[in-house]
């Protein structure tokens, strides 16, 4: 166990394009330019029940924009299509756990692309039995919605797992981002902070505002007093 208290991360807001509008997705990627990386949520209709994009949309995506990429892969079999969304030259690749068959591999398949890896959980998904492989992920990622659609409320019964995850996190030295997703806004966006998230992903709280940069700038605002 680490005894020193790691620093804290600067808190990082990657906007969700679920919300954005599809036919003019550069232009909604402009409209995002102080984001610290986007938030792209890929949906198959069988992990989750509703269908998003899949390579070619997010290969032209990379193309669009300087930002970071931040995957979200809500799909089943992340074991095979997960590295390919790595070779695009995304910054992070997030994979379900209970999709996932071998974590560990995938994790390490995803750094030998050169890309983050991380592991999502759905809300009832503990986080205990996945301790032990901390170590292998860049960011751990706890959904506070079921995931498929946004817009939904915010679950506070996560708040505990972000607490113990917070705990795990630091004992290994604080490196792990851990990000929330689902719900996040400027009425819950301080206790998910406050439970020890340092990642938020905001989709309809940035996209329904007429200046999604301003609304970035307030989720900032109230995260940094
Ligand atoms: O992964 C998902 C939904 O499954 C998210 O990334 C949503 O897109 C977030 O949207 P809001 O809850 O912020 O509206
Ligand atoms: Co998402």
């Amino acid at each position: 166990m680490n005894t020193s208290t790691p620093s804290p991360r600067t808190p990082c807001i990657h906007p969700s394009i679920l919300n954005a509008d599809f036919a003019n997705l550069a232009r909604e990627l402009s409209r995002i330019s102080t984001a610290d990386a986007v938030h792209v949520d890929v949906m198959d209709n069988h992990f989750v029940p509703n269908l998003t994009m899949g390579l070619p949309v997010v290969e032209s995506l990379r193309k669009a924009t300087d930002l970071p990429m931040d995957i979200h892969l809500m799909i089943e079999d992340p074991d095979q299509w997960a590295p390919q969304y790595a070779e695009l030259g995304c910054e992070s690749v997030t994979f379900h756990a209970e999709a996932a068959k071998a974590p560990v591999r995938l994790a390490r398949e995803l750094h030998a692309r050169g890309t983050k890896a991380a592991m999502a959980l759905k809300p009832a998904t503990g986080i205990d039995q996945y301790l032990d492989m901390l170590g292998e992920l860049d960011m751990v990622l706890l959904m506070t919605v079921e995931p498929g659609f946004g817009g939904q409320a915010f679950l506070d019964l996560v708040l505990p797992k972000i607490r113990r995850a917070r705990r795990a996190v630091d004992d290994l030295g604080g490196e792990i981002a851990i990000q929330i997703d689902g719900g996040v806004n400027a009425e819950t966006i301080l206790r998910a902070a406050e439970a020890g998230a340092d990642t938020f992903v905001a989709g309809s709280a940035v996209y329904s505002a007429e200046d999604p940069d301003a609304a970035i700038a307030d989720l900032r605002g109230l995260l940094t007093g």
